[in-house]
């Protein structure tokens, strides 16, 4: 009866980046850990032992390759990655600062349904055996060393049949250290638990039953450490690891050639291989160096003579051989493969060699182990289940720290994955699913997620305070500094009718049908909040504080103004030229500031209307004729004076709400992912759907609070009218908010630093406001940006918003549910962007 292997991996080659960027990490390594084993993963920093763990747990794709878990690709159900059947202690701490030990572990608990009593005595239980400070204190208030080891005890915890372990002893005293590996140890031994550890201390993984010793992206060797050491004949696996590391650099800069086949053949770690590859180096034409060839005929001469066979390429398609670069093809890199065999079409297999003697040791054991990989590629479903070992604790400190009478994970059914324990050895169809698969929420994860982000958000009290407050904050400093009128600008006013002003002398003052000092009568009807004048004596001076940037205006009144105007108004148009200029008001502007200049503009122009109006009346004249012959009307909607800050206050609503909604998702998952609690989540079960849905729940009720908020400062604070329905503004609201929470996924999908991150949002902010409409209309831009304008997200939304608020439509009207279709679909864009971006990553990242 066969045993299926736990981590099965063929030919893995794994790249990252893309173009000149795509650096090669995993090429064409194999390894295998057999159930109930420990297997060390040794190599230098980078040589790429994270980048298989992750792809192990499924968090990352292979180019090119297999990896099998439990006979199932991981993602798929027979494999139980993501789920409870494997434990994952990520590099990362992928632990929550603001949780204390106990809540980080429950948090898990309930991640993986585990029962009360069962999380309790494994709580109790883990504490001893990992030394954990007391139960209260917060993650972040730990050591790196502590925090290690609250890493390790989630790992544990729901006691997992396969345990992957990146690094779990570093930083660890070597006293805890010897305990974590004693505790590795009885858990094979007596749990037939299975694990795999990476590790930089190369001593302690003498307690591995099996290391695989990686370099390169490459398996050097992958043996029990005994067989190395034997092999070797050296004293610790430190000296075994530099050999192996020697051999190999020396075989790379020979272009492996010689070095590599002497080896091969006289070398017994190599020796009655079926196969050998080496690399011929090529000249500047391409061409395949003399040296390099007279290499390989040395070789097919001297195995020849060693055993009598044929020496024939080997067919590199078929995966008969080990290749050694195969991320290149062979034809770029000159890589030769030879198979020896009695006859060039049936390939020599020294296994099935009927003279078993001729086997050296090596050999037989790789015949074995060769044997039980073909039988794990064709056994049936009537191999064993997944063997009933008993998943209990050690057998010493569970007596200790379990009551007898406390079930454990074994013992109760394992739901997710019964069906794969029962057919261990088969290999499931290629399925492409993956963590990140649409699924339904499940209640008892999503739960646990939403209590998880409910419980950051009050620890952080003060950040979530501002968070919260935030928008409106920023609505109330919108309403005050943005559009109301320009108050107290000074004006030079030289009147030469009453040049006694400049002395401190009051202009005379009539209020009845008096024809003297209308220049006086003129001033006073301007309005004093807006404008303050200051006498100046001649219009050189006045004109020379304008430049000075003292005043903004010079008005002049010339000396017979009075007399003048009432010439032309009793001539009319038979006025003569210096009738003309001797009635005229002179206003000399500085026109460097758009809304001073057009506010002074039209309080001069109302004051003169009301200046008429005011003679007219008071010499019982019709005061209607006083007026333009160009009437506004009543307004068909709106007010006549509208204030630009009416115009402003919809885009601005939608704006504020957008953009913290882009903010606070982009920083939470960005978050989330760098401290590796989302792959260690997305591990254990939870969906990306979930996270999603805990995280919108969360936003969601944040996003609410917010919104109430921000329209009671507009609307009711500062009195913006609305003349719509205020359900139809908050719906608008919230959907904009939304679909800045998608956009704030897909930056934080895209970017894996805050840093770029920031530049991203802030880089689409600008061009959102300036464009959509929000400062200016849409009507003052060139008609090919209009046009470009209408595919932002947030430019339909605020023309809606502005039709419901200044117009009182409503959703029936196709000028405000356009806003709501586009807020909707680009919510729903964003989202499958960021799933595409998702998937590509996996690949690429
Ligand atoms: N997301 C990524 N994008 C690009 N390169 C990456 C990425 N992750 C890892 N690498 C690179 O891949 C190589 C292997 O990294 P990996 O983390 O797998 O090494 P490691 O053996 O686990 O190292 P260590 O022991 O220091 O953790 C390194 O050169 C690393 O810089």
């Amino acid at each position: 009866m066969a045993i299926v292997d736990a981590v099965y991996v063929r030919n893995a080659v794994k790249s990252y980046g893309v173009g000149k960027k795509r650096s090669h990490v995993l090429k064409s390594l194999d390894m295998t850990l057999r159930k109930g084993t420990i297997y060390g993963l040794l190599g230098a920093s980078g040589c790429g032992k994270t980048t298989l763990l992750s792809c192990i747990v499924g968090r990352r794709r292979l180019d090119s390759g297999e990896i099998l878990v439990f006979g199932g690709e991981p993602g798929t159900k027979q494999s139980g990655i993501p789920g409870r059947r494997v434990g994952y202690m990520p590099q990362e701490l992928a632990l929550y600062g603001e949780f204390t030990i106990s809540e980080t572990l429950e948090y898990f608990g309930r991640i993986y349904s585990l029962p009360k009593d069962f999380v309790k005595v494994q709580k109790e239980f883990l504490r001893k055996l990992l030394d954990l400070p007391d139960g209260n204190r917060y993650v972040k208030t730990l050591s790196g060393g502590q925090q290690r080891r609250v890493s390790f005890a989630v790992a544990l915890f729901h006691e997992p049949e396969l345990l992957i372990l990146d690094e779990p002893t570093v930083g660890v005293d070597p006293l805890l250290r010897q305990s974590i590996w004693d505790h590795l140890v009885s858990l094979v031994r007596e749990q037939h638990k299975t694990v795999i550890i990476t590790t930089h201390y190369i001593e302690e993984a003498r307690q591995a039953n099996t290391i695989g010793m990686m370099r390169s992206g490459r398996l050097l060797a992958e043996e029990s450490p005994q067989t190395l050491l034997s092999i070797y004949n050296l004293p610790s696996l430190e000296d075994v690891f530099l050999r192996l590391c020697m051999v190999d650099v020396s075989s790379k800069n020979n272009a492996a050639t010689i070095s590599v086949i002497t080896d091969g053949v006289d070398n017994p770690a190599f020796a009655g291989l079926r196969s050998v590859s080496f690399r011929t180096s090529k000249n500047a034409d391409g061409q395949e160096e003399e040296d390099s060839q007279k290499n390989m005929k040395h070789l097919i001469k001297y195995k020849q003579s060693l055993s009598g066979m044929n020496v024939a390429p080997t067919d590199l398609n078929k995966g008969y051989w080990k290749k050694s670069d195969s991320v290149y093809t062979p034809e770029e890199k000159g890589i030769v493969g030879l198979t020896f065999s009695p006859s060039g079409d049936n390939l020599y297999d020294p296994c099935t060699d009927k003279d078993q003697n001729l086997l050296s040791d090596e050999l037989a054991h790789q015949c074995s182990q060769s044997s039980r990989k073909d039988n794990r590629k064709t056994e049936t479903a009537d191999a064993s289940p997944v063997p009933g070992h008993n998943f209990r604790l050690n057998r010493s400190e569970e007596n200790l720290f379990r009551p007898s009478s406390t079930p454990s994970l074994d013992q109760r059914s394992h739901s997710d994955n019964s069906s794969a324990a029962s057919t261990p050895g088969q290999k499931t169809k290629k399925n492409n699913r993956s963590p990140y698969r649409f699924s339904l929420p499940s209640a008892h994860r999503s739960s646990a997620l939403i209590r998880k982000n409910v419980m950051q958000t009050f620890r952080n009290i003060g950040v979530f305070l501002f968070v919260f407050l935030l928008p409106a904050v920023e609505a109330i400093l919108f309403c005050l500094a943005i559009g109301n009128d320009p108050t107290y600008l000074k004006v030079a006013v030289v009147n030469d009718e009453f040049p006694n002003a400049t002395q401190g002398m009051d202009c005379p003052f009539f209020d009845d049908c008096t024809y003297e000092y209308y220049s006086c009568r003129f001033l006073r009807h301007i309005d004093n909040q807006t404008i303050v004048k200051i006498p100046y004596p001649t219009v050189d001076l006045a004109q020379e504080a304008a430049k000075k940037g003292d005043v903004w205006a010079v008005i002049h009144m010339p000396q017979n103004f009075t007399d003048e105007i009432m010439v032309r108004n009793s001539q009319g148009s038979d006025s003569d030229m210096e009738t003309i200029i001797g009635s005229q008001i002179s206003v000399n502007m500085d026109w460097t500031n758009q809304q001073i200049s057009l506010i002074i503009q039209r309080r001069l122009m109302d004051a003169f209307e009301d200046f008429q109006k005011d003679i007219l009346t008071t010499c019982e004249l019709e005061e209607a004729a006083g007026t333009l012959p160009l009437q506004f009307i009543n307004p068909i909607y709106g007010e006549p004076n509208p204030s630009f800050m009416h115009f402003m206050a919809p885009g601005v609503i939608l704006t504020i709400l957008y953009f913290i909604a882009v903010a606070l998702t982009a920083a939470v998952f960005i978050n989330e992912r760098k401290q590796g609690l989302l792959d260690r989540s997305l591990v254990a079960g939870v969906t990306m759907t979930e996270v999603l849905f805990a995280h919108l729940a969360n936003q969601l009720m944040t996003l609410i609070g917010q919104t109430v908020l921000v329209l009671v400062t507009i609307f009711v604070v500062f009195q913006v009218p609305c003349n719509g329905n205020i359900m139809t503004v908050s719906a608008l609201s919230l959907l904009q908010g939304l679909c800045g929470m998608c956009f704030g996924l897909l930056i934080s999908c895209l970017c894996d630093e805050e840093t770029s991150a920031i530049h991203f949002a802030v880089g689409s902010f600008y061009p959102n406001l300036l464009l959509s409409g929000v400062m200016w209309p849409i009507e003052g831009m060139p008609t090919f940006m209009r046009e470009f304008s209408y595919f932002l997200p947030q430019t339909y939304a605020v023309e809606s918003m502005r039709n419901v608020i200044a117009r009182g439509w409503d959703v029936d009207n196709p000028e405000v549910y356009l806003g709501v279709v586009c807020s909707v679909s680009w919510a729903l864009g964003l989202l499958f962007l960021s799933a595409a971006v998702i998937r590509i990553r996996k690949y690429t990242g």
